[in-house]
């Protein structure tokens, strides 16, 4: 099994790989008429103009000055594309827009904007955008002069703000994997002290900005887009209660509730999470992902050898065992726990086994309540078009 040396001779000495998956990478598109022929991006393209659809996916922005980085981002974080081959990746000159539906938790769209937007540009009309905005996650490079950036990001968030003042505004500061720790947190610092200065000047303190540490080079970009993401998601509260009835009953110590697709976790118990945790689940991830893979499906056609008993388990060298087990298609919960805990595992099956099932029971309100508003717009396109005296489209 391979050794990252990052993790301090970390020794898998026992593992088991039960687990077989099944998983789709995020379908790209892009609303151009020649993409039509395109079954998947026609199919998108439907489903997003579908007057009754119930579900408003929440929009993630990209910007950023050119060159800063957004495309990596979005390659590697959720197109697995490895850091090395971003190198090659050509500048972006329109907008590019990707579904993200992993699961009923995480579904968003993220939308990829070149370097340079004119907010002035007629063409540009950056209100609608805006208004289906949940988060705006602005990329400065670290290793540039930064000026630039603080004036574009300044410019950008305030119109943001004027149009939708419930846009949660994420300033990535990227690429400091070519800095020394001392330098980054003095980076940090002045990025945060100056973009608030701007705000203050604008009156404007009311804004309010998040700052993160990151690269495409190792964990902090996934951690980074899992918080991004976290606060996108409703029922958070909820997950993380969750999380901590579970753990706080079976000896746990610390668990995350992770996307498998994109290694974004979605939901921990409400201890702190240390960033050498959440790379070794990253890496079991990883391992899981490859075997299953490899090894578990032969093909799409021939059904999914999937099994709610799918799990893995991985005794570390410091009698700490990781134990994953899948959740859901696209969920998997990822424990540490003290191997004295592990005796336990009936217990912690146990527990696992009623925590899937209140996990599966908040997705069956959403679900519920998707389906009443679709109902509810369906019933009012009927009236609308009976009003203007249009033939009903079909249910
Ligand atoms: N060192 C380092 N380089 C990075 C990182 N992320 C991206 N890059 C490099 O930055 C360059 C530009 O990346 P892009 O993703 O094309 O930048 P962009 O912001 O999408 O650029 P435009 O499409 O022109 O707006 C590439 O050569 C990437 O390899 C990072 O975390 N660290």
């Amino acid at each position: 099994m391979g050794r990252r040396p990052e993790h301090g001779g970390l020794r898998c000495h026992s593992a088991v790989f039960i687990y077989t998956l099944c998983y789709k990478l995020p379908t790209r598109w892009s609303v151009q008429p020649g993409d039509r022929e395109n079954t998947a991006v026609w199919f998108l393209y439907i489903s997003l103009s579908d007057p009754f659809s119930s579900e408003v996916k929440p929009r993630i922005l990209l910007m950023g000055l050119r060159r800063s980085g957004k495309s990596s981002i979005q390659k590697v974080v959720f197109h697995k594309m490895s850091p090395n081959e971003t190198l090659f990746l050509e500048s972006t000159n329109k907008i590019c827009r990707e579904d993200v539906s992993n699961s009923s938790f995480v579904s968003f769209q993220i939308w990829d904007f070149p370097g340079q937007i004119d907010f002035f540009d007629p063409t540009f009309d950056y209100e609608m955008i805006f208004r289906g905005t949940g988060a705006l996650i602005f990329v400065i490079d670290s290793q540039d002069d930064y000026v630039e950036a603080l004036s574009r990001l300044h410019l950008t968030v305030t119109r943001a703000y004027k149009v939708n003042p419930n846009i949660n505004f994420e300033v990535f500061i990227h690429k400091v994997d070519g800095l020394s720790d001392d330098h980054k947190i003095e980076k940090q610092r002045d990025i945060h002290k100056r973009a608030n200065d701007d705000l203050v000047d604008a009156a404007l303190e009311r804004i309010h900005l998040s700052f993160y540490l990151t690269s495409i080079y190792d964990h902090s970009i996934f951690e980074a887009f899992s918080k991004v993401v976290q606060k996108l998601i409703p029922q958070l509260p909820t997950l993380e209660n969750l999380l901590n009835i579970f753990i706080s009953n079976s000896g746990i110590e610390k668990a995350f509730l992770f996307d498998v697709v994109s290694k974004i976790y979605i939901a921990t118990d409400s201890s702190p999470v240390d960033m050498q945790t959440y790379e070794l689940c990253c890496d079991m991830i990883d391992v899981v992902i490859d075997i299953s893979c490899i090894y578990g499906l032969t093909s799409e056609e021939a059904g999914i050898p999937y099994d709610k008993e799918s799990m893995a388990i991985i005794h570390l060298n410091n009698t700490t065992v990781m134990y994953l087990k899948e959740v859901t298609k696209f969920l998997a919960l990822v424990c540490f726990l003290r191997e004295e805990s592990f005796e336990r595992k009936g217990l912690i099956d146990y527990n696992f086994h009623c925590f899937r099932k209140a996990i599966q029971e908040v997705f069956d309100v959403r679900l519920k309540v998707q389906k009443s508003r679709k109902l509810l717009s369906q019933r009012r396109w009927s009236k609308q078009a009976a009003a203007n005296g249009t033939p009903s489209l079909p249910c």
